[in-house]
């Protein structure tokens, strides 16, 4: 479980203090997903730099499964906008990249979990290639392939399929969501997309400006849902949820 309690991070610029977020409390049991949406400049990047450890002077406190998170202990996976790989590396070298870097030996159970994520995002065939030999989703593909081998303790994702074009990020959507359900890695994301969160997050978080606090968190009765698109539901909610950032965005 991750817990945030009264997290705020403020930035020295010349000088000056630029505080960026906070305080935002939240707590993301075992097994769920968030989405965190709110506008620019709010302290997104802020809150999974701290997430990732880069940041490490915040006020609050951050814990993840009981303990004072740190990227040492914890294990923390994170898939960037630009996909994140590695081009001198190929794909499977990309792809196995915690368990190398770890040097964790493959016992079955990594190997058949490595068989069935290669074999859903349908990569088997590319490993061989480097970044520039693929296409974008090809590489949203790897790119997710990579979190699901290293199994984190928490995934990070920051605007994970905005690089792609419509078909092709709803495509990656799904197929990652395929995969979360399989494993439910503890995940949160951040998203500049109403629909991106209505799909994917099973909670959504609504920010405020900058400095960036919580204006209300929604339980998503549409998450999980089977073409979501397609459902009355999913306008009726999309337009609540633009409501509630209309009003918590005005400046
Ligand atoms: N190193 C820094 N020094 C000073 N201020 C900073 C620094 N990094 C970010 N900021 C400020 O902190 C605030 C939050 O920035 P952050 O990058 O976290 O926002 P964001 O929500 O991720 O934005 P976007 O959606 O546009 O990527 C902004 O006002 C930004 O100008």
């Amino acid at each position: 479980m991750l817990e945030i309690n009264n997290l705020s991070v403020t930035y020295n610029s010349n000088k000056n203090k630029v505080k960026a977020l906070g305080p935002v409390s939240m707590e993301i049991k075992e097994g769920e997903i968030y989405a965190i949406i709110g506008p620019s400049g709010c302290g997104k990047s802020t809150l999974l730099n701290v997430l990732s450890g880069i940041i490490q002077n915040y006020e609050g406190k951050v814990l993840l499964n009981n303990e004072v998170l740190n990227p040492k202990r914890h294990s923390i996976g994170f898939i960037p906008q630009n996909f994140g790989l590695f081009p001198w590396k190929t794909v499977e070298k990309n792809y196995m990249l915690s368990l190398d870097i770890k040097k964790k030996a493959i016992d079955r159970n990594i190997a058949d979990r490595i068989d069935y994520v290669l074999d859903k995002l349908n990569i088997q065939s590319l490993k061989d290639r480097y970044p520039n030999e693929l296409s974008g989703g090809q590489k949203q593909r790897v790119s997710i392939a990579r979190s699901f081998i290293m199994n984190p303790d928490l995934l990070l994702m920051d605007e994970p399929f905005s690089a792609l074009d419509a078909l092709t990020r709803e495509e990656a959507q799904e197929l990652f969501i395929g995969l979360w359900n399989q494993y439910k890695i503890t995940t949160l994301f951040v998203t500049h997309s109403i629909e991106e969160a209505i799909f994917m997050g099973k909670k959504i978080v609504i920010i405020s400006h900058c400095p960036g606090t919580i204006v209300k968190t929604i339980d998503n009765p549409l998450f999980n849902t089977e073409d979501l698109r397609e459902k009355e539901d999913y306008l009726k909610l999309s337009s609540y949820l633009r409501g509630i950032i209309k009003k918590g965005w005005t400046l």
